[in-house]
């Protein structure tokens, strides 16, 4: 089943009802306990009166044990009543305590096995700090406050076996390494196996299958033996971008067993920050206000700033104000689901999205906010996308590491059709309403950049070609997130409602954009 704590609005929730359940969990503690002494002296003082003697023979006859039958039930009554109303007066809370399940959906093994996995790839992805983990098992640091949460000898043993399971070889054994380094003295036989056997897989499969493939990662030498034994030299793979991506497109062996891993490596170095791009691409890129050739934002217009020229990817910022955000936020709140995709196959758009965050759809009339933000757009862009002529809204909210795979938007020949009066998604407009502190960047792998994300601006990007195919290089991802929250609104804009006003091109590999670009 899916996890039910896969973003952070939820996690916020558990924080408050965890903080709830142990505040009265700690005031019914000291009755429960008392009741439990009192009921054990007063069981102990019958059996020690009928001294294992069965019901026929009591000593009824003996005057000796009548007297202490009396005083028995006399005096132990008293402090076994006294104890029960006590208890009596907490019953309210047990009961709140005992309906919790029915109350809000607690976290189960699924959550913490999808935890351990997103802490994994947040480790292989930033290329996780080993020395900081081992000496104080601390997984990323606020660089502000400088707090950080130190996992335990526990915690980083089940982290790095899940580490080796899903293939992070090196992730795994780093972690294990640090659990020992943090673990008792009890503890250590049991991790020195673990630790072992971890480095032994490490090192057989870098020597067979090298050090990175779709389904493994390790270290770029062995952990075990001599270090000089095999100073194997890591060529770093050549990048692949642009035009020389579309060329390999026809290649149906390269497309399908060399692009998922070049792609994955792309998104992982854009990721980690780095731009793919040669200065003479990046040196083009302009930013510059905008208006769309709009009266209405002649005196206001906003700033753009160009990501990328082909495909055309700009930043608009300043196009969700704080507050707006907030609203958005709350409204979002409590509508919050796995993702699925209206009109298209739930499972495939699942996996898809992961486990790692949840979503909602929201129609413009459903909030104020939206309908600002649709007619800036509207003016800036020169599209419609209302209610009618375009999906909802979409507001995603991204969990404990949450992360979303390298995809297209449109739906393409092989998805679910769109419906007919909205058409193919032309164009995107993603909007920050919450921005990460650490991670959580999009980036596009095949075209080599990537964009932070800063809170209240509009990423936007064309999807299509003048022959209505999707532009291949619009392939996009969204990093994990290592700290802090990423909320993210988005809209796509339908094909149907804007094909009459656009400039058609007799090339079908032109793209199509609209004419303020
Ligand atoms: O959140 C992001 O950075 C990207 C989200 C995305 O690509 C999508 O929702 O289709
Ligand atoms: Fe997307």
């Amino acid at each position: 089943g899916h996890a039910q704590h896969a973003s952070w609005t939820q996690l916020e929730e558990l924080w408050h009802a965890e903080y709830k359940a142990v505040e009265r969990i700690k005031t019914v503690i000291q009755p429960v306990a008392e009741l439990g002494d009192v009921l054990k002296t007063y069981v102990e003082s019958w059996e020690a009166l009928v001294d294992g003697l069965e019901p026929p023979d009591w000593g009824s006859e003996d005057p000796a044990a009548g007297f202490s039958l009396l005083r028995h039930v006399a005096e132990g009554w008293t402090r076994v009543d006294d104890a029960l109303q006590k208890t009596r007066s907490i019953l309210h809370i047990i009961e709140y305590l005992a309906s919790r399940p029915d109350r809000e959906p607690l976290p189960n093994t699924d959550d913490v096995a999808a935890a351990s996995e997103a802490v994994t790839r947040l480790a292989h992805v930033y290329r996780l700090n080993t020395t900081a983990l081992v000496e104080g098992g601390r997984l990323v640091l606020d660089p502000v406050t400088g707090y950080h949460h130190p996992l335990s000898a526990n915690e980083l043993t089940s982290v790095g076996l899940v580490a080796v399971k899903k293939g992070f070889l090196d992730v795994g054994v780093q972690f294990l390494r640090a659990a020992k380094s943090r673990a008792s003295v009890v503890q250590q036989p049991r991790l020195d196996n673990m630790l072992a056997a971890a480095v032994k897989v490490h090192d057989h499969v870098l020597e067979v299958n090298g050090p990175r493939s779709l389904a493994h990662v390790t270290a770029t030498t062995p952990y075990g033996g001599p270090k000089e034994a095999s100073p194997s030299r890591v060529v770093k793979a050549p990048v692949v971008l642009g035009v020389e991506y579309l060329s390999r497109h026809a290649n149906a062996t390269w497309m399908l067993e060399r692009r998922p891993l070049v792609e994955q490596v792309q998104v992982e170095r854009l990721c980690r920050g780095e731009d793919l791009r040669p200065p003479r691409v990046t040196s083009r890129l302009k930013c510059r206000y905008a208006n769309g050739g709009s009266p209405w934002l002649a005196l206001a217009p906003f700033k753009v700033e160009q990501v990328s020229l082909d495909p055309y990817i700009t930043v608009v910022y300043e196009v969700v104000s704080r507050g707006e955000a907030g609203q958005l936020k709350k409204k979002m709140k409590s509508r919050l689901h796995t993702p699925y995709f209206p009109g298209s196959d739930s499972l495939t758009a699942a996996v898809e999205g992961g486990w790692s965050l949840k979503h909602t759809w929201l129609q413009e009339a459903e909030a104020a906010v939206l309908m600002g933000v649709g007619r800036r757009m509207r003016h800036l862009l020169g599209v419609t996308l209302d209610d009618a002529a375009s999906e909802p809204y979409m507001v995603a909210d991204y969990g404990l590491g949450g992360e979303y795979s390298a995809h297209r938007d449109t739906h393409g020949p092989t998805r679910a059709p769109p419906t007919p009066h909205v058409g193919e998604r032309l164009a995107t407009v993603l909007i920050y309403l919450q921005t990460p502190t650490q991670g959580g960047r999009t980036v596009f792998p095949w075209v080599g950049a990537g964009v932070g994300g800063t809170a209240g601006a509009a990423m936007v990007w064309w999807n299509l070609l003048s022959s209505h195919e999707h532009d291949f290089l619009t392939r996009h991802a969204a990093c994990p997130v290592m700290r802090g929250r990423k909320t993210v609104l988005t809209k796509w804009v339908g094909y149907v409602p804007q094909w009459r006003t656009m400039s058609c091109s007799a090339d079908p590999s032109r793209k199509v954009m609209l004419p303020w670009h």
